[in-house]
Order: C-alpha cells, then sequence, then structure tokens
C-alpha cells in the first residue's frame, strides 16, 4: 500500500503541457487540508541539473531519470507531494496514492502552447500525444486503474471543480489514515 506510513498523500498530476498541471497543482496547495509541497518536476529537473542534455531543436531536456528518482524518493516517502510532471510512468507504483490525468480539446491546447512560444514541431507533437490520449494510458499501465482519474482542464469552471474534488478526496484519505475529516 503506497500510503501505509504517511501523514499526508502523494498526488501525481499529469497530463499533455499546457493541459494545466502547474495551475491545479499550486491551487491545491493553496486549498488542500493538509500541507502538500508542490514539486514541478519539469522546473526540478533544470533547477539541479537532472538531465544529460538539452536538445536545442526540440527545446527539452534528455532527462536522468535514475538521478532524478533518487532524489525525489526521500521527499516522496515523507508524504505531502503533488508532484507535477507531463509523464508519470517513471515513478515507482508505490509513490502514487491518486493519479489525476488533465485532458484538453486539442484547438485549445494548441492556443495554449503557442501562447507559450513553443516550436510548431513541438506543438504539433503534444498536440498529437493528446489527441491519442498518450498520458492517459500511459497512467493507466504504470497505476492501478482505480487510483488514476481523467479530468477536463478547459475552463476556469473545470479548474474549480477539479481542484474541489481532490480536496474532498483528500479529507476521505485523511479520514481512512486516521486523521482528522
Ligand atoms: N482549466 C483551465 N481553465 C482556464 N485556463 C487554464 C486551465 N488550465 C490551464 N489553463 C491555462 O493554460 C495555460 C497552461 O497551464 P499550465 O498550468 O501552465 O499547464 P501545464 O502545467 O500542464 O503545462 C496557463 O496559461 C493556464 O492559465
Amino acid at each position: 500500500m503506497a500510503s501505509a506510513s504517511r501523514q499526508a498523500p502523494v498526488i501525481v498530476i499529469t497530463g499533455t503541457p499546457g493541459t494545466g498541471k502547474s495551475t491545479h497543482a499550486q491551487i491545491l496547495a493553496d486549498e488542500s487540508p493538509v500541507p502538500l509541497k508542490h514539486i514541478n518536476v519539469g522546473d526540478w529537473v533544470k533547477e539541479r541539473g537532472l538531465y544529460e542534455e538539452y536538445d536545442q531543436e526540440w527545446q527539452s531536456y534528455t532527462v536522468d531519470e535514475d538521478r532524478l528518482l533518487d532524489e525525489l524518493e526521500p521527499i516522496v516517502s515523507e508524504g505531502g507531494v503533488i508532484l507535477d510532471w507531463h509523464t508519470c510512468e517513471a515513478f515507482p507504483e508505490r509513490w502514487a496514492d491518486l493519479v489525476i490525468v488533465l485532458r484538453c480539446d486539442h484547438t485549445k491546447l494548441w492556443e495554449r502552447l503557442e501562447k507559450r512560444g513553443y516550436p510548431l514541431k513541438k506543438i504539433k507533437e503534444n498536440n498529437e500525444a493528446e489527441i491519442m490520449q498518450v498520458v492517459l494510458d500511459e497512467a493507466r499501465s504504470s497505476y492501478p486503474v482505480e487510483i488514476v482519474v481523467e479530468l477536463q482542464s478547459e475552463g476556469m469552471e473545470d479548474l474549480e471543480a477539479n481542484v474541489a474534488r481532490m480536496v474532498e478526496w483528500i479529507k476521505i484519505w485523511r479520514k481512512e489514515h486516521g486523521g482528522e475529516s
């Protein structure tokens, strides 16, 4: 059981770039009834140099997964963490109590990535990945189906409803793990 000795859960928020992971994670960290540390894994990789190389053409880093997992392990095993990353299959299954996969209509996603200044081929690649539900399939094949939850992230009302659902889930988790409701 992932969470046997933890006081607070580990929530993975994943999805194609631009689906809203960081936005959700920040608000959830603010509104959670238990303290949750938001780790933006992409930023972590950059800040700590946990990559093998930077690909200029794709404007992306080749992550050193072994080092990344080694650095995350002691933090994650304490619990009370939101792991925010565009992929989730590298994380050990035992880490996650809940895996949220954010989804977005591809035309909206295209606009978000354009605004971010991504090169066209990177926008296309991510757009296709979203249409083909690559991250959702990856989550479903990496974790027990009952902890993987797919949520739409298109407008502000989705954002509010999704965070409210996660807060409710945390309250129940806490009750089940001997904390207050
Ligand atoms: N549900 C949503 N409603 C409105 N805007 C959103 C929503 N989700 C994300 N956005 C916007 O889309 C952009 C990308 O969101 P971000 O959280 O950075 O995505 P990610 O972390 O998945 O790359 C941001 O400008 C954010 O404000």
